[in-house]
């Protein structure tokens, strides 16, 4: 998304060998787990539950640090809070005293963007996400899926190097996460950004990423990297509709239904 150092790194997150254990538990929440995101590169990480998937974005935003190996952001290794990571979890986490503007703004404002500008660009992503109508409305007053829109437009307004999303939609009716998939796929389209998405979600992975890294049950390791050949822009109705997507959603389903993969 941003151009935050003069040549940025083609890789924008690289994990080699990591393994994270916590303190206590008898086995590795994660072990030696390598592979890379390229710059401007939308992947899914994929796997059952408790295989290690928010550990690997703790990681990538600095929240945990590797027992063994090394977590690269930029080419560089993370030693600290990743502060170029934007992170969505599956909680939208808006505050509650604010505003939809207010929470909306909240990063311009930690950055002491300009008031006019910052307007701007609030008055764009509220747009963006669809939430015109509702700009002074505070969280309590928004669906779950409103409150996921101003959650993304948050996280995506002040351009950063690297999102990282945590099942963003994952609690959600159907009818409202395909559209917020569809949201998602234009607004990454138009920004050209580097996404890290978590989910369980099969279809999902499909639709949104170039990529999908998928992981075996606990301890996770990395089990297949996956490409997504799918054009863009995409619209998720013809995608369904194509041989190619049944083709990667039964090599996909084969790789969990296998027996390795559940040890
Ligand atoms: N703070 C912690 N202390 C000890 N163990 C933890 C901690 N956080 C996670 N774990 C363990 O690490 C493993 C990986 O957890 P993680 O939350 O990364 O999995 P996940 O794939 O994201 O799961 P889910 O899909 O259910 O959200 C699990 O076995 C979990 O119990």
């Amino acid at each position: 998304m941003s151009n935050d150092h003069p040549a940025p790194h083609p890789e924008a997150l690289r994990f080699e060998n990591v393994t994270l254990e916590f303190p206590g538990a008898h086995r590795p929440a994660i072990e030696d787990v390598s592979f890379q995101v390229g710059r401007g590169k939308f992947v899914a990480v994929i796997g059952p539950s408790g295989c290690g998937k928010s550990t690997l974005l703790n990681l990538a935003a600095g929240l945990l640090s590797p027992t063994r190996g090394e977590v690269h952001f930029d080419g560089r290794p993370v030693t600290g809070v990743n502060s170029a990571a934007a992170y969505v979890t599956q909680q939208a986490h808006l505050l509650p005293w604010l505003s939809v503007r207010g929470n909306i703004g909240l990063a311009l404002k930690f950055r002491k963007t300009p008031k006019e500008e910052r307007n701007e660009k609030i008055d764009h992503w509220i747009k963006l996400v669809g939430l015109t109508g509702f700009e002074d409305h505070f969280p309590r007053e928004l669906s779950g899926g409103m409150q996921k829109r101003v959650a993304i437009a948050r996280a995506l307004i002040y351009d950063p190097s690297i999102v990282l999303m945590d099942e963003p939609f994952g609690p959600l009716d159907a009818i409202t996460r395909l559209r917020l998939q569809q949201d998602l796929l234009n607004l990454w389209e138009e920004q050209q950004g580097t996404l890290v998405f978590v989910t369980h979600d099969l279809n999902e992975a499909i639709y949104l990423a170039d990529e999908v890294v998928v992981m075996s049950e606990g301890p996770g390791t990395i089990r297949r990297v996956l490409p997504v050949p799918f054009e863009r822009p995409r619209q998720i109705g013809s995608l369904v509709e194509s041989p190619e997507f049944s083709e990667l959603y039964n090599d996909l389903w084969s790789l969990f239904s296998s027996e390795d993969v559940r040890h």
